[in-house]
């Protein structure tokens, strides 16, 4: 089967980035901007398929905002209105995943990674934008608008989430066979025999040895925490995994097995994943298209490769430097 690097290397229809205008205090951050080219998107080799998840501008600020705020023109000091405080942590993203593609979201931190993550899972409410999902109803309906039953079905079977902190995914004093039935009661199975084996079988892939089934999660160190997350994430095969940070405090060579662990379930799967990192390098590994945030914007976006290789923004320049 084509992998994806192979299928997104006959590309030719561009998206156009944004370079942003940086304001004067922060000139330390950023050398020089110089428009952003447009870059090769995956569209022309797959113009005939729909998109798994499409984001429309998607917005979520914090405060009611003020006239000149909530103008598409007002220039923020980095993500806060000088004005009345809003802050807008996520500001008119937009992006397409599709069916077994990994796509990685970087950018410093407070860039708005969590918050676009977040409104996708509805662990909090966009301000405004649009989301469709594919493999919920076709994609025909914006889900922002649904109701909570059908947002709350959405969450139980299309997506999976592994959250930065294993505490807000887990819950650390139930066994991890009883987190990962807890998600398969969620998406309607009833079945205790076909949750313990799958559980069984989940924990095995992620690497937790069978004795460890019954245990809980807070006996776990950081790396198994975060895989029993990943096996709870799985339990219901999504096809979608949300991923917020999933290496982050961990020790080198346990973020390099968590890593290895998410190409696996990618190709094993073909799970379509949102990887949420700060750190390119974690990027550099999982992503077939990257798109770097800052103060909540989307302000370059391309092949992974690409963005390496060529960054064009000054501020994605500076991230791809310091991997030097
Ligand atoms: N409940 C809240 N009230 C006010 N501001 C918030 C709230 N939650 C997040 N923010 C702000 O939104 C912005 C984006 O935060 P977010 O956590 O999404 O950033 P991030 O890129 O994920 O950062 P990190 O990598 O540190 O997790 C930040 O400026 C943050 O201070």
């Amino acid at each position: 089967m084509e992998s994806a690097k192979e299928a997104f290397a006959e590309c030719e229809v561009g998206v156009t980035g944004e370079a942003v205008a940086v304001p004067k205090q922060e000139s330390h951050r950023v050398s020089h901007v110089r428009p952003v080219q447009p870059r090769p998107s995956i569209r022309s080799r797959r113009i005939e398929e729909d998109p798994c998840v499409k984001v429309q501008g998607l917005s979520r600020s914090f405060g009611n905002g003020c006239a000149y705020c909530l103008d598409p023109r007002a220039v923020l000091e980095r993500n806060r209105c000088p004005r009345c405080g809003t802050v807008h942590a996520v500001r008119d993203v937009g992006f397409e995943l599709y069916s077994g593609e990994i796509v990685g979201i970087v950018g410093e931190s407070g860039s708005g990674k969590s918050t676009l993550m977040q409104c996708l899972y509805f662990d909090q409410t966009a301000s405004s934008g649009s989301i469709f999902v594919k493999p919920y109803d076709g994609g025909h309906r914006n889900i922002l608008e649904l109701s909570s039953q059908e947002k709350r079905r959405i969450r139980n079977t299309v997506f999976g989430m592994v959250y930065q902190n294993p505490y807000l995914g887990l819950r650390m004093d139930y066994s991890s066979l009883s987190n990962i039935a807890e998600q398969m009661i969620a998406s309607g199975d009833r079945s205790v025999f076909h949750m313990r084996s799958r559980g069984e079988e989940l924990l095995g892939q992620v690497n937790i040895p069978t004795v460890r089934a019954t245990d809980p999660p807070r006996t776990f160190s950081g790396g198994m925490q975060q895989r029993v997350q990943i096996a709870k994430a799985l339990s219901n095969n999504p096809p979608v995994l949300l991923l917020d940070e999933v290496t982050t405090g961990l020790d080198l060579s346990v973020q390099a097995n968590v890593l290895d662990l998410i190409l696996q379930i990618r190709r094993d799967f073909n799970v379509s994943m949102l990887v949420v990192s700060h750190d390119l390098g974690v990027i550099r590994m999982l992503a077939d298209r990257t798109f770097v945030m800052l103060d909540g914007r989307v302000i370059e976006e391309g092949l992974t490769d690409q963005i390496l290789e060529d960054p064009q923004h000054a501020y994605t320049q500076q991230l791809v430097y310091s991997l030097l």
